[in-house]
């Protein structure tokens, strides 16, 4: 036993993904029958798909894109907290945590356990939110759910606000198996030179005492 807990999707192409957006596939390119040696497989998917980064670029044009973003940020010390269900998420939802010292902040909802299907609204992220966390010192921001801002929101108040303060957003995770506390996070996105975004495989191990 290693220790690390899996709090990635799994990606099959049963996966749902934003209204709209490219579904999941993964197929073989060529099989080992036809190559008399191996498989190889072949992945369509959107960026935005199960558990993700987004890179700045995703919503401001001259944004970073995911090469740019520091590894730094997805691999660390992380606090696990619990809001059940909330309406939104904004400071006074988290105003009973001591986040002193925590860089990056996991916050488990519950609001999206049918996973089967893709939710049809979420607590957002208030936008007021983000100088709170980073005045904390907080980096990056991940939650179990597909976006940080309202589903219908174009403007993506929250993606901005936490841009501006220098937040990194980690979006689909989840967090049902998991208890508040603090964490090692492994988290890291794939390295595209263009990306907007990226599916990472996101690992917890409970922290040493
Ligand atoms: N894939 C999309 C297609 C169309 C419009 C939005 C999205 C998104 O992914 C937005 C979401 N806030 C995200 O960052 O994952
Ligand atoms: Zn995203
Ligand atoms: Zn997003």
């Amino acid at each position: 036993m290693s220790g690390w807990i899996d709090i990635s999707q799994v990606l099959t192409e049963k996966i749902p993904v934003w209204p709209g957006d490219s579904p999941f596939t993964y197929r073989l390119t060529w099989s080992k029958e036809e190559t008399g040696s191996v498989n190889v497989g072949q992945v369509v998917m959107s960026t935005h798909t199960g558990t993700h980064i987004d890179a700045p670029f995703h919503f401001d044009s001259d944004g970073r894109r995911v090469i740019d973003l520091d590894t730094d940020l997805y691999i660390g010390n992380a606090r696990v907290i619990h809001l059940h269900r909330p309406q939104a998420i904004t400071s006074r939802e988290l105003s009973g945590e001591d986040l002193t010292g925590v860089t990056r902040l996991l916050i488990r909802t519950d609001a999206w356990t049918e996973r089967s299907a893709f939710p049809s609204s979420i607590p957002a992220i208030d936008p007021d939110l983000a100088p709170w966390l980073s005045q904390k010192g907080i980096r990056l921001v991940g939650l179990d759910l597909p976006s940080v801002d309202p589903l219908n929101s174009k403007a993506l108040p929250a993606h901005h606000a936490l841009n501006h303060h220098g937040i990194h957003i980690l979006e689909g995770l989840v967090l049902d198996h998991v208890a508040p506390g603090d964490y090692e996070l492994v988290a890291l996105p794939l390295p595209l030179a263009d990306g907007d975004g990226s599916p990472v495989r996101a690992v917890l191990k409970p922290q040493k005492t």
